[in-house]
């Protein structure tokens, strides 16, 4: 066998070291990939696949995208779930002692994304990791891209539920897991179809606690690790976490300086089905943001800004300290129009100052990159100053922790052009007047470069060749072009280097010396350029800190403006929150849905809910009478509360609780083989088991799934466990077109009927929107139908069934069996054409049709029709 190219030995020594990844090699201005990477990447990217010769018989797969498009291409397979691994020439090709070094510079996995294009501005791109031992469940979510970490230890029943809990509230792209996780036998679906994230198993070994607590003191300040170190999983989390991160990107992780360790109790439990019944991110029929609640607040004007509203939407608070910080901060924000105008209109054009540190940390953003940076800094004293007139503690924390970084946005704007080229490192980055070496270095090349002109001059007269010219290319450098016409005077000290159709190309010795100095020239000025800037952005990455504090406190200014402006805009009101276990709303409103109608106004509506009396509101009423859009609104406006926003209400009490829990509309999950109403259960039997008497549950036609009389026992029962104190004595709002159910009120204590009130006139219904105390007197399910546009024929008959039906002379089932299968009008024209038909037998029974004339047939035949 034929010997492998030394090449594709390089290749083959990398790739065995990176077996799980897709190889970027690179080549030139290409980064190609060979073999069952070539195949796969071709398949999933529709690259063209051809061969390279390696040396051997079979010439290698390879399918190859240029360097300068790849991150498009990588961003594909990454969200496929590919690790992308990025091999680089790690040496100069010119300084090169044979075939050039190459190696792995960095692994990219769907969860260690930094580069923007890749990433959603507004959404966090977390990785996890997920570690259980002794029944403690370790779990972190680290964005790389952004330097946060967030850590928790979860304990106690459930676990699998719990961290499942987790995992969507931060919805991360990859999850590392490892020890008795691996007992979860449906964690790996539930990740799969919920998440969409990729799974990474690794080893104990690697979850080691030595280990760990190790990587763990190699990136953090001592007292912080100290003050997790006895969590064991924890530290096993985050350590295999780090060193996966090691492995993976080499450089640039040192970026994730500091964590947060939460506490699972500090925030709101909403799970996964909740999240989707209440289109938090995205609506669920169309899967879109506009409709969604995230939709309407989201009024930030920096990508810092929208990654927190929806951290905070996603992680609604349960300290009431925190929530009046907030509502204080937008307080003053609200009250102050001139001042939140201002500081809207300052916030525009603020990059995303974390991201662009991660990149500053790795030492790959380019001049262009600080520039922005510097844009972004521009403002801060004008912001800084515009809040500190502000008298919320919030606001006062804000205004401290907006360092105005006047420093640095001075070094940058100095120093760095204003428009710099993306590349580093062909020169054009620092300013004239920066550096007065470089300024020195960079005149010696430009007055070479005059030079040339001269010597271009001094040939024309010297060789008498009018048609001559000074050019360079890469190949050769600078040459003297003569076109053919003249190519009898060229002088003989010129050395003919390239013929072409038209002209020579020719070399001197004066050109070769002028051209040492002018590249000579142009390589120092360009190193220096680049040592300049590599300097600047060490200086800025040193400052991290300060720049880190500075962009969160920004993020949290955008996201406290942004609430403020909807709450003006949309006439909210602040929200009294306290722990009185009251929901007390007067002239309550869906925000969304208000925000959408386009042509009558939204009609708002009270609520009452407590932990005493008002525990249950059983809530009737016709199809779309609103009561759906009545319950989520309620919830909506908890969650609102609990994030720290203004609600939409005249007047709003608010008593925190510890989950919402929603039971609504059908959807069945078919892929996991279930039906509907299996779907349904489920999540009431989630809810039963997982909700406390704090929890706000939200149960929309709870049994409708299956046939009436199981579906009403269902709903029953539910309703008692839900209602009844010694079991739960939750705050729940309870839709159902089962009218039987609304007779709980006299049986059980703290429920209370409320119905969404319709005006009838003769067949029609006008929908009034109005939620009143008593149970709701009829369905109108029939009327809703005709509106919806169902033929008449069908409406007279549901009307006639549902008569009989409802007449009451014999149980329900005996009676639907005893209705004809036709209707009343089918039946009299039944009766009417066997009239018919009798009369025509008689008729044709008393004559004798063989002996009749063809006048008198005519005139049979015309009677006979007439009958008919
Ligand atoms: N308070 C309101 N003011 C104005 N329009 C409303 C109001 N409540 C609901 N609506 C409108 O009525 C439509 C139907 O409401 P919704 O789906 O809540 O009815 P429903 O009673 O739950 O119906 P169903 O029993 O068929 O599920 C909504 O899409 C909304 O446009």
């Amino acid at each position: 066998m034929a010997e492998l190219s030394p090449m594709m030995k390089q290749y083959f020594e990398i790739k065995e070291k990176n077996k799980d990844s897709i190889l970027f090699f690179r080549l030139g201005d290409f980064y190609e990939m060979f073999f069952d990477d070539a195949k796969l990447a071709s398949r999933e990217l529709d690259l063209t696949l051809t061969g390279r010769d390696c040396g051997q018989k079979e010439r290698a797969p390879m399918c190859g995208v240029p360097f300068h498009s790849c991150e498009s291409y990588i961003a594909r397979l990454v969200q496929k779930g590919y690790k992308v691994a990025i091999c680089e020439q790690t040496e100069d090709p010119a300084k090169a002692k044979g075939l050039v070094k190459r190696d792995i510079i960095r692994v990219i996995t769907p969860g260690t994304v930094i580069e923007s294009g890749m990433l959603d501005e507004g959404k966090n791109n977390f990785i996890s990791s997920a570690f259980m031992a002794n029944k403690k469940i370790g779990l972190s979510f680290c964005d790389i891209s952004t330097g946060e970490l967030f850590i928790t230890e979860i304990s106690g029943e459930d676990l699998q539920d719990q961290l499942q809990d987790q995992l969507i509230s931060y919805n991360p792209r990859e999850i590392l897991i490892g020890g008795e996780i691996v007992n979860f036998k449906t964690l790996p679906n539930f990740i799969k179809e919920k998440l969409s994230a990729s799974v990474e198993m690794l080893t104990d070994d690697e979850f080691g606690y030595s280990i760990c607590l190790d990587a763990m003191k190699n990136q953090f300040k001592e007292n912080d690790v100290n003050s997790i170190k006895d969590k064991k999983e924890m530290v096993s989390s985050v350590g295999a976490l780090l060193s996966y991160l090691k492995v993976t990107q080499i450089t640039g992780y040192e970026r994730i300086n500091t964590f947060e360790v939460y506490n699972e109790n500090q925030y709101m439990n909403l799970d996964y089905n909740t999240r989707r019944n209440l289109e938090l991110t995205r609506t669920m029929m169309n899967k879109e943001k506009k409709g969604s609640l995230i939709w309407l607040l989201d009024k930030t004007k920096t990508a810092m800004g929208k990654r927190l509203l929806r951290y905070w939407l996603e992680h609604p608070l349960l300290n009431i300290g925190t929530i009046l910080n907030r509502q204080s901060a937008i307080a003053d924000l609200v009250d102050d129009t001139v001042q939140r105008l201002e500081i809207t209109e300052s916030l525009i054009g603020i990059f995303d100052i974390e991201r662009l540190m991660t990149k500053i940390v790795y030492g790959n953003a380019n001049a262009r990159e600080l520039r922005s940076l510097c844009g972004a800094f521009e403002n801060l004293p004008q912001i800084k100053n515009l809040i500190s007139k502000f008298d919320s503690s919030l606001m006062r924390k804000l205004t401290e922790d907006i360092d105005p970084l006047e420093d640095i946005h001075q070094l940058i704007d100095t120093a760095i052009e204003e428009e710099p080229p993306f590349s580093v490192r062909e020169g054009g980055l620092i300013k004239e007047g920066y550096n007065e070496e470089l300024d020195a270095v960079r005149s010696d090349m430009n007055n070479s470069t005059s030079l040339l002109a001269q010597i271009e001059l001094e040939q024309k007269e010297k060789t008498g060749i009018p048609k001559l010219k000074v050019g360079y290319n890469r190949v050769f450098g600078y040459y003297i072009e003569v076109t053919n016409s003249y190519k009898d005077k060229v002088p003989e000290e010129y050395i003919r280097k390239q013929t072409l159709t038209n002209c020579e190309r020719y070399i001197t010795q004066e050109l070769k010396d002028l051209e040492g100095r002018i590249l000579g020239a142009k390589d120092r000025s360009f190193g220096m350029e680049y040592a300049i800037f590599d300097e600047i952005r060490k200086v800025v990455a040193n400052n991290l800190d300060r720049i880190e504090k500075t962009a969160k406190a920004i993020a949290t200014l955008d996201v406290l403006t942004s609430l403020a402006n909807v709450a003006s805009d949309n006439n909210y009101t602040r929200p009294e929150v306290n722990q009185s276990s009251k929901i007390i709303l007067k002239d309550s409103r869906h925000p969304v849905v208000e925000a959408l109608l386009s042509g009558a106004p939204f009609v708002p509506n009270d609520v009452t809910l407590d932990n005493d009396s008002n525990r249950v509101a059983i809530i009737t009423g016709p199809n779309m009478a609103g009561k759906s859009t009545y319950m989520r609104q309620v919830a909506l406006i908890v969650l609102m509360a609990q994030m720290g926003s203004f609600v939409p209400a005249s007047y709003a009490e608010i008593g925190v609780v510890d989950s919402i829990f929603t039971r609504v509309g059908a959807s069945d999950d078919l892929a996991s083989g279930q039906s509907t109403f299996m779907v349904e259960m489920n999540e009431v039997a989630n809810i039963v088991k997982k909700a406390t008497k704090n929890s706000l549950l939200i149960l929309d036609e709870i049994g409708r799934g299956t046939s009436t009389y199981d579906g009403m026992s269902i709903a029953r029962a539910v309703l008692e466990f839900v209602a009844d104190k010694k079991k739960l004595g939750a705050k729940a709002l309870f839709a159902t077109h089962y009218h039987e159910l609304t007779v709980m009120e006299n049986l059980l204590d703290g429920v209370k009927n409320y119905n969404i009130a319709v005006k009838k006139r003769g067949d029609d219904i006008t929908f009034l929107r109005r939620i009143i105390p008593g149970g709701a007197d009829d369905s109108y399910g029939i009327e809703v139908a005709k509106l919806a546009g169902l033929p008449d024929w069908i409406i007279k008959r549901a009307k006639e069934i549902l008569k009989e039906l409802t007449s009451g002379k014999t149980d329900d089932k005996e009676t639907f069996a005893n209705i004809s299968p036709h209707s009343s009008e089918d039946d009299m024209q039944l009766n009417l054409l066997d009239t018919a038909s009798n009369a025509v037998t008689d008729k044709l029974k008393s004559v004798d049709v063989n002996t009749l004339t063809p006048i008198e047939a005519m005139n049979l035949l015309y009677e006979l029709n007439n009958m008919i």
